[in-house]
C-alpha cells in the first residue's frame, strides 16, 4: 500500500493508542495465569502474534468490546498442534521461544522474512544450557525455531547488548519453574526500560524477583500468576509521531495527544527531547494531555541505548531542527524489523537531508525536507516517520505503508482527523 501526502497543517487532539509492550505482556502473563482481564489492550498485527501463540499453548482468550478475558494454563503450557507463525513481532518470538520450553514437547515457531533475520542466538544458548533442546534450523540463530521443552531453575548468564527481549522472555519464565533461578547479566543491558516494563507486569500479577540494579536476578521457584484485572497504558513510541507531528506541521492552535500518563516506558523521553529541542510542549502527567504548538527546533546529541524504537523520530525532529543532531548508542536499532540506521538514512537522503550513519549512530545536519518517493521497508516505524517528514516537504509518497498495522493500526485515521493530507493508494 501506498500513502501519497501533501503538506499539512494539524490541529486538535488524538488519543494515543494503547501500548504494544504492555499489552504482549499482560497477554503473555495471563496466559500463564488462571482468569485475567486486560482493558484497552493494543489490538494489532503484532499483538495478535502473542493472542494466537498463547491459544497454540492452550490459552482460551476472548474478546469482548474493548476487553480481553484470557483463561490462563496456570503455568502449564500444553504442546502446540500445529507451528506457530508469529509474523513480524520480535517481542512474540522471544517470549514464546521460552514459553515453548516450559512445555514437555516439540514446538517450531517461524515468522515472516524479517522476523527470520532478526538475531536469537542468546536466548537459545541459556535456554540449551537449562535442559532444553533448542535449534535455529539454519543453525544462524534466526527462526525457524525449534524448542524442546524441559527447562529447569538454574544459575544463568546472557549478554544484553542485542535485546532486553531474551531478559525479558527468561524474567516471565522463570518464576514458574520447580527451581530457583540466578540470571546474570553480562556487559551492557540495552532497552533497559523494557525490563522495567515486564517486571512491573510480573509484579502485578502477583510473582516476585528481586533486581540487583539489572546486573542479577534472583528469582523464586514455584510462583504463580495471578493478573487478574489490567488496563493497558497509552504508547509513547506510537505518540512520538503525533507529537513531532504537531511540532513540526501543527498549526499555531496546536495539538492535545491525549493517553499519555508518566509511565516505565522508555520512549516517555520523548517529551524531555521536544523540551531539549526546544520545542513548546507542556506535558500534564495528571492528566494525560501533552499540548504541543508549533515551532523551530535545535539540533540535540541523544544517546538511545534506552529508546531505540523513537530512533526514525527523533531523526526525522533532526532533519529539520537548527545545527546537528546526534543519536548515538544505537547498534542495536540495526536488528529490528529492519537495519533502522540504514533506512532512515537513505530515506531521509532522498529528501534532501545531510545524514550519515556510524556503526552505531547518527549524525543529522538539519535543513530542509524536500517531496519525495521513499520506501517505507516494511517497517512501521520507518512508515510513520517518513509519514511525518512527507507532511512537511509535501508531495511525497510512502509505499509498504499498510505495515503501520504492527503497531498503530489507525495511524492514517488519527493524523488525518487532525488534517492530515493523506490519501491511501491501494496497491
Ligand atoms: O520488550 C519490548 O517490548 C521491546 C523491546 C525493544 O527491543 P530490544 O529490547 O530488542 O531493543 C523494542 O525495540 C521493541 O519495540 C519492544
Ligand atoms: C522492534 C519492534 O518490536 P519487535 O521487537 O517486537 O518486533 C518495534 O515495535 O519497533
Amino acid at each position: 500500500m501506498k500513502v501519497s501526502i501533501k503538506s499539512s497543517y494539524l490541529e486538535g487532539e488524538i488519543y494515543a493508542p494503547s501500548s504494544k509492550s504492555y499489552t504482549h505482556r499482560a497477554i503473555t502473563i495471563a496466559a500463564l495465569s488462571n482468569n485475567s482481564v486486560i482493558h484497552r489492550p493494543l489490538i494489532s498485527e503484532d499483538t495478535k502474534s502473542t493472542i494466537r501463540a498463547c491459544e497454540m499453548f492452550g490459552a482460551k482468550i476472548e474478546q469482548h468490546n474493548s476487553d480481553l478475558i484470557i483463561k490462563g494454563v496456570n503455568g502449564h503450557p500444553q504442546i502446540p498442534d500445529n507451528v506457530i507463525d508469529i509474523a513480524n513481532s520480535g517481542t512474540t518470538l522471544r517470549f514464546m521461544t521460552a514459553i515453548a520450553a516450559l512445555t514437555d514437547g516439540i514446538t517450531v515457531l517461524t515468522g515472516d522474512e524479517s522476523i527470520r533475520s532478526r538475531p536469537n542466538g542468546p536466548l537459545i544458548d541459556v535456554l540449551n544450557s537449562m535442559g532444553s533442546r533448542v535449534y535455529s534450523t539454519r543453525n544462524n540463530g534466526c527462526a525457524p525455531l525449534v524448542i524442546h521443552g524441559g527447562v529447569k531453575g538454574s544459575d544463568i548468564q546472557i549478554g544484553g547488548s542485542v535485546s532486553s527481549q531474551f531478559i525479558s522472555a527468561l524474567l516471565i519464565t522463570c518464576p514458574v519453574l520447580m527451581e530457583e533461578s540466578t540470571i546474570i547479566i553480562r556487559g551492557d543491558l540495552k532497552s533497559k526500560p523494557y525490563v522495567d516494563i515486564t517486571l512491573e507486569l510480573i509484579e502485578n500479577a502477583g510473582g516476585c524477583i528481586e533486581n540487583k540494579e539489572y546486573k542479577m536476578f534472583k528469582i523464586i521457584p514455584g510462583q504463580k500468576y495471578n493478573l487478574k484485572d489490567y488496563t493497558v497504558p497509552g504508547d509513547f513510541s506510537s505518540a512520538s509521531y503525533l507529537l513531532a507531528a504537531a511540532v513540526l506541521a501543527g498549526k499555531r492552535t496546536g495539538i492535545t495527544v491525549k493517553n499519555i500518563y508518566p509511565s516505565r516506558q522508555g520512549d516517555r523521553k520523548i517529551i524531555n527531547i521536544l523540551e531539549q529541542m526546544e520545542a513548546n510542549i507542556k506535558w500534564n502527567r495528571e492528566t494525560g494531555d501533552a499540548i504541543v504548538k508549533p515551532g523551530k527546533l535545535k539540533g540535540v546529541t541523544v544517546d538511545v541505548g534506552n529508546t531505540p524504537d523513537l530512533v526514525p523520530t527523533i531523526a526525522v525532529l533532526g532533519a529539520v531542527a537548527q545545527g546537528t543532531t546526534i543519536i548515538e548508542n544505537a547498534e542495536h536499532v540495526r536488528y529490528k524489523e529492519t537495519d533502522r540506521l540504514h533506512a532512515i538514512t537513505v530515506e531521509l537522503r532522498k529528501m534532501g537531508i545531510d545524514i550519515h550513519e556510524e556503526q552505531d549512530r547518527l549524525i543529522i545536519n538539519g535543513g530542509h525536507l524536500e517531496g519525495a518517493d521513499v520506501h517505507g521497508w516494511h517497517d512501521h516505524r520507518i512508515v510513520m516517520a517518513l509519514t511525518v517528514a512527507g507532511m512537511v516537504a509535501g508531495d511525497t509518497t510512502v509505499d509498504t505503508a499498510e505495515s503501520v498495522a504492527i503497531s498503530y493500526p489507525d495511524f492514517f485515521e488519527d493524523i488525518r482527523s487532525l488534517g492530515a493530507k493523506i490519501q491511501i493508494d491501494e496497491e
